[in-house]
């Protein structure tokens, strides 16, 4: 082993948790190197969450070139030029990568471009891009090696070289008919866009719904919504094998003798950690059967002086989420208390409407036999979606005994932006009147709160 170099503290994975750490200690002085195999910044602005709203968006003026007559504008011919999606989406990741470079400039951190492996206790060899290695040492060491997609053990599904978020992304070809493997997620948000781009799409679910653990209003919403925009679901599907090439011909085969034919075919059927090959025996960094590291509430790995973030640790994978176990181990570090246990996990499927969560749902206060009022109207009695023609889906609240809100469900145009308003009363235990009784904007979405609070039943006497 080469003498290693001596740091304050080295980051592996330049995710959200791992590059706002680096950007963190090395603002304090601290000697810092941020080792990133891939993509600086992680998955989220480079692949994942930004990308996609992005193509997303112009998925959405797509749409409103299909509705333009609706709002009184008559356009000529016009069409979808997949290249120019894909170079919009280019040119916003690489500003974004020029403002990470900044960043850590700005902050001192080091940045190695390479693979990094435990190769003795606090020791990490880095496999370097540019060839050769460099072994660093610390005693505090961070892991947010994120995650990647899954690709299940069907027979012939590599072999057909499936898309992946990462591929279908930076496609400049419009997919005749994309096969679709997954309703989650990424599967939602992704066939709607292609389907507003043009494309036949279909979506291949084993499950018996769409998103199949929210509310059935919820499901049922959903189907709807696609159903309307023309895009075939398969549900309960057992698939049996795969066969041809993703870009030219595939064929996915059901174990009911259905056979469903596309021009491509995308893998969005969860998250696999990347925890493999980091020479984790060494240390004895354990990981659970999820294949994540091994943490406890305060993100400590099994190993003393080595913290896990992100999708690594099998925190919820989003990014907020990432960047919230950032802030645990920074004040932690400080000499604070803080855990992962109790904290609110929102969430936002960038379907057209959204569908925002956070806190209880029924399926969930049912199952846990929690009581509560149920508030709900249809996205129309917000009358900000009449003047936009934005009126599909609805808005629901559940209420606690004590009239505190237990969670909120909203599958509506922006109604993303409603959420921290509730996240707000709900953190700072406000009983639901608070939201209630304030003066709301007219004619805006949150003046729906108004209406929505009008329908939870009062508290029987
Ligand atoms: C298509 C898509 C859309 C999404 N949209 C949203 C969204 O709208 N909102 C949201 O909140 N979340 C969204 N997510 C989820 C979100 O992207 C992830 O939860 C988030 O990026 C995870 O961040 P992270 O910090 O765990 O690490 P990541 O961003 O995954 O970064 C980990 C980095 O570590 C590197 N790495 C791994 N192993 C090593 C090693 N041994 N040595 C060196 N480097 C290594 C990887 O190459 C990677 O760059 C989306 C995900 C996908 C796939
Ligand atoms: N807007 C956002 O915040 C956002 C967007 C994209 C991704 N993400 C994050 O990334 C994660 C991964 O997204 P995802 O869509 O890959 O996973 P997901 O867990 O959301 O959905 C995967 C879906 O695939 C189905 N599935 C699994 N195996 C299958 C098979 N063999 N055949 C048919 N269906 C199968 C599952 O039943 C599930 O419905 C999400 O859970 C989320 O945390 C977040």
């Amino acid at each position: 082993m080469s003498t290693p170099e001596q740091y304050d503290a080295l980051i592996i994975g330049s995710g959200e948790a791992g590059k706002y750490l680096s950007w963190h200690l090395g603002s304090q002085g601290k000697k810092v190197a941020n080792v990133e195999d891939k993509r600086l910044g992680g998955a989220c602005p480079n692949i994942a969450c930004l990308p996609s709203k992005n193509v997303i968006h112009s998925a959405k003026v797509a749409s409103f070139f299909q509705r333009g007559s609706e709002f009184g504008i008559v356009h000529g011919d016009w069409h979808v030029d997949m290249e120019a999606v894909s170079a919009r989406r280019q040119r916003m990741i690489d500003g974004l990568r020029d403002m990470h470079l900044a960043n850590y400039t700005k902050n001192n951190a080091e940045v190695v471009m390479g693979f990094g492996r435990f190769i003795a206790d606090k020791t990490i060899e880095v496999a370097l891009n540019a060839g050769g290695t460099r072994t660093l040492r610390s005693d505090y060491i961070f892991l947010d090696t994120g995650s990647r997609a899954t690709i299940d053990p069907i027979p012939g599904l590599v072999e057909s070289v499936p898309l992946t978020h990462i591929e279908l992304l930076e496609l400049t070809v419009l997919p005749e008919h994309l096969l679709v493997l997954g309703g989650g997620f990424i599967g939602l948000e992704l066939a709607q866009a292609m389907r507003r781009f043009g494309a036949n799409v279909t979506i291949i679910e084993r499950n018996p719904t769409l998103v199949h653990r929210e509310d059935p209003d919820v499901t049922e919403g959903l189907h709807q919504l696609f159903k309307d925009e023309g895009i075939d679901i398969v549900t309960s599907a057992n698939i049996t094998r795969v066969e041809g090439t993703s870009g030219k011909s595939v064929t996915v085969y059901l174990s009911d003798g259905a056979k469903l034919q596309g021009s491509h075919i995308l893998v969005a059927t969860g998250r696999t950690p990347n925890t493999q090959n980091m020479g984790l025996d060494v240390v004895g960094i354990k990981t659970i059967p999820t294949g994540h590291f091994q943490v406890n509430d305060r993100l400590q790995t099994t190993a003393p002086g080595v913290w896990a973030m992100g999708d690594c640790a099998g925190s919820p994978h989003f990014t907020h989420i990432s960047f919230d176990d950032f802030r645990i181990v920074r004040d932690n570090l400080a000499g604070g208390n803080r855990t992962t246990k109790n904290r609110q996990v929102p969430s936002v499927t960038f379907t057209d409407p959204e569908l925002a969560h956070v806190g209880l749902s029924e399926n969930e206060a049912k199952k846990q036999g929690i009581a509560y009022r149920l508030g709900k109207i249809p996205m129309a009695a917000a009358l900000r979606t009449r003047t936009l023609d934005e009126t599909r889906g609805f808005m629901k609240v559940l209420i606690g005994s004590d009239d505190h809100i237990l969670g909120f469900t909203a599958f509506g145009s922006g109604t993303s932006e409603l959420l921290p308003v509730i996240q707000l009363a709900m953190s700072a235990n406000l009983p639901y009147s608070a939201v209630h009784n304030i003066i709301l904007t007219h004619p805006t979405l949150s003046e729906g709160f108004i209406n929505l609070f009008n329908t939870v039943p009062k508290k029987q006497a």
